[in-house]
């Protein structure tokens, strides 16, 4: 039997208008399933970790990019596949793997039963599906979470905006700091940084192609490291993200690896999916082909 998550509070409440219509899918399909609602924040890690145990054919959430976090939180190296019927804000892990928009053709996919495994990455001691960003980003995610914006354009599903907005509230006061960085075995130090995106899928903030290059399957995080320009050069920048040619600014640096570890002059803060993961320092790791994705 499936067991569906589903988090009412995704996408301002969207997710649990989109439940009806796929539990009434369910009905006419005479598909097995069982559900769960969230009723706090974590609470999907919780119920994770109690339905592993009772041996589920997969479990799908219906939510957003911090249920998906939340529930791979959960899993705990079980091989249990995951499906996922889009109904956040940003759901930018749907958009890096392709999973459709529209809930009928997600469960559709999910139906199929073809699992595709996938790798993570660790932060800390947080696991993380799509990007870790640090410093200006963790900082907008960290303002974002609490924001009303949020609520607003979630309803008329333009996710990126709270970002944008928060983006020139954090302007206003963020200072670039100096990190030291071990990529692998090398050794690098940057100055001035403005933010750092370990990404295993491409996007964040509703659709921003911050590594346009990352693979889920390559055993590799995808690093995109911003730093030395003014606030002015940094808002000069920032539209070409949409489309990930940001990269080729002299601004940009990119690696690839499949650990690090960052220390700061400052504390610089972190998110990992979106949602705030904690300050500097950071160990961050490849955890290669851990996850089944429907
Ligand atoms: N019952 C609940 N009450 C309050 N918050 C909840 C509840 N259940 C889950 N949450 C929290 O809701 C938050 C948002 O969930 P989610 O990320 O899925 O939606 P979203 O923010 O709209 O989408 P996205 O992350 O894709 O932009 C998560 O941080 C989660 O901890």
């Amino acid at each position: 039997m499936y067991h569906f998550i589903v988090n009412q509070k995704s996408g301002s409440g969207r997710a649990l208008k989109v439940w009806y219509h796929v539990e009434s899918i369910l009905w006419e399909r005479e598909v097995d399933y069982e559900v769960s609602f969230t009723q706090s924040p974590n609470h999907a890690t919780q119920l994770v970790q109690q339905i592993i145990n009772s041996k589920v054919k997969a479990i799908i959430i219906v939510g957003g990019d911090g249920t998906v976090h939340e529930v791979i939180n959960g899993l705990q190296g079980s091989k249990t596949p995951l499906g996922i019927i889009p109904a956040g804000s940003g759901n930018d892990f749907c958009r890096g793997m392709g999973i459709p928009s529209h809930y009928k053709e997600a469960l559709e996919r999910i139906l199929k039963n073809d699992k595709k495994l996938i790798d993570v990455g660790r932060i800390n001691d947080k696991i993380f599906a799509t990007i870790a960003g640090i410093g200006f980003d963790g900082k907008i995610a960290q303002v974002t979470s609490t924001s009303k914006f949020k609520r607003l354009f979630s309803v008329i599903k333009i996710g990126s905006i709270p970002y944008i907005l928060n983006m020139f509230k954090v302007l206003l006061y963020y200072k670039p700091i100096n990190v030291n960085l071990n990529i692998d075995t090398n050794h690098v130090k940057h100055e001035k940084v403005w933010l750092i995106a370990i990404a295993n899928t491409p996007f964040y903030a509703g659709g921003m192609k911050i590594c346009p290059e990352a693979k889920n399957n390559d055993d590799l995080f995808d690093i995109c490291i911003v730093k030395g320009v003014s606030k002015w050069g940094l808002l000069r920048i920032f539209p070409s993200v949409f489309k990930g040619k940001h990269i080729d600014h002299p601004a940009v640096v990119t690696y690839k690896g499949k650990s690090l570890k960052i220390v700061s002059s400052n504390p610089m803060v972190a998110h990992g999916d979106g949602e705030v993961i904690g300050q500097t320092p950071f160990n961050i790791k490849v955890l290669p082909s851990l996850i089944y994705i429907l």
